[in-house]
């Protein structure tokens, strides 16, 4: 199952096998015409995978390797240093290409060193958790965290290609298995009411295994759809971040350490529509409804952190557009909207 996403000049497909990784050569060199490459892994993801891939690239590359500790820790700004002095170590050039091989933490790591280092090289993303298949490899978005806030340094940096293989997530923690469907129950909330009701159908890992292909191609094309309107997140993007004015808040309220992201965005996307709710601006009941999806899959909905607490760094949110915050609502389940205001929005409850 393949995907284009077509953005002019920074068009590019996106694979979807299972098995992908046993024959990934043969799809890389024709896109990699230097000599050398760097895979950019973390340590679990590269004791899984980390053989397989630099075998097959020494066949035709000089192959590098950067590994990092496992964890949102690892995506953080004054990583970054260390691993330019590894690229220059390797001596890898403007024609040369970098690769993600790892979940959501790495590639938008790997793809933020491959906007900035040298000006910028050729990246490809070979994502392996779930949420890095169905959301965070597609769009171009590449980040690193600060204290205050995330992802409040990034860029926007198109891989050549995308390759997923699902035969990954046989070796992927159960917990973040489940931290990826906190993103497929995104997508369901905002754009499509019937992957919401199939989500709930699902009894167990292996029952949901047999439909994970479909499963994440329609995430990553709905993705693309609104990824071609709207590149650079001043409109239809928006809906995506559903969730994650609350999550980032939460995230870095526990300074990345106690929710993963996915667990995060499930919280804001109850919280949020519970204050909606009570403003009468989404239908009463969705809130529960996303919560029973979310309680499915052992994500939580509610964190009780004082919203006082979580202002500081929503004030930071990229979605602060002229000193109003896009805050995205649902009317119900499948169908979103932006509402611009500014903070006093989350007053309505006193802890999230
Ligand atoms: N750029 C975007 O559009 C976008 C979208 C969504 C999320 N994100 C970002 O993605 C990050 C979260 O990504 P994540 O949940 O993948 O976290 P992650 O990269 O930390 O991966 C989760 C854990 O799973 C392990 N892992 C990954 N693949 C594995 C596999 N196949 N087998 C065994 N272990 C494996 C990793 O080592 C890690 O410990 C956050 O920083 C979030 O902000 C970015
Ligand atoms: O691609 C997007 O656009 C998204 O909003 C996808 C989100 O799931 C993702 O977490 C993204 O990194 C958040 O973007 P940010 O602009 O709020 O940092
Ligand atoms: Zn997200």
């Amino acid at each position: 199952m393949d995907l284009k996403v077509n953005l002019g000049k920074d068009s590019y497909k996106i694979y979807i096998k299972q098995g992908l990784l046993d024959h990934i050569l043969e799809h890389i060199e024709p896109l990699c015409k230097g000599k050398q490459v760097m895979i950019i892994s973390d340590d679990q993801v590269y004791s899984h995978y980390g053989q397989k891939l630099t075998q097959q690239l020494s066949q035709c590359y000089r192959v590098g390797q950067v590994i990092i500790p496992h964890g949102e820790q690892s995506k953080r700004f004054d990583i970054l240093p260390d691993i330019y002095h590894q690229l220059l170590a390797f001596h890898l050039t403007r024609s040369d290409a970098i690769i993600a091989l790892g979940g959501g933490v790495i590639g938008d790591l790997a793809g933020f060193v491959a906007s900035t280092f040298l000006r910028g090289v050729q990246f490809i993303q070979i994502p392996t958790s779930l949420l890095a298949q169905v959301d965070s490899s597609v769009g171009g978005k590449v980040a690193v965290d600060l204290p205050e806030g995330k992802n409040l340094v990034g860029a926007f940096k198109h891989p050549g290609a995308v390759f997923i293989d699902p035969l990954t997530l046989k070796t992927l923690d159960q917990r973040y298995i489940n931290d990826g469907m906190g993103e497929v129950i995104k997508y369901g909330c905002i754009f499509d009411q019937s992957l919401f009701q199939q989500l709930l159908s699902y009894t167990s890992f292996d029952d949901l295994y047999q439909d994970i292909d479909e499963i994440i191609y329609r995430c990553v094309d709905l993705k693309r759809i609104v990824v071609e309107k709207d590149l650079l997140d001043f409109g239809d993007r928006l809906a995506l971040n559903f969730g994650h004015t609350l999550g980032h808040a939460i995230e870095q309220y526990y300074h990345y350490e106690k929710y993963s992201h996915g667990e995060a965005i499930s919280i804001g996307m109850v919280q949020l529509s519970l204050i909606a709710e009570k403003k009468g601006l989404t239908q009463k009941g969705t809130a529960n409804q996303i919560k029973k999806a979310l309680d499915l899959y052992h994500l939580p909905s509610v964190a009780h952190i004082p919203t006082e607490e979580l202002k500081k760094a929503m004030a930071l949110d990229k979605k602060n557009i002229n000193q109003k915050l896009s805050f995205v609502l649902l009317k119900e389940i499948g169908d979103c909207f932006i509402y611009p205001s500014d903070l006093s929005f989350i007053d309505e409850s006193r802890e999230v």
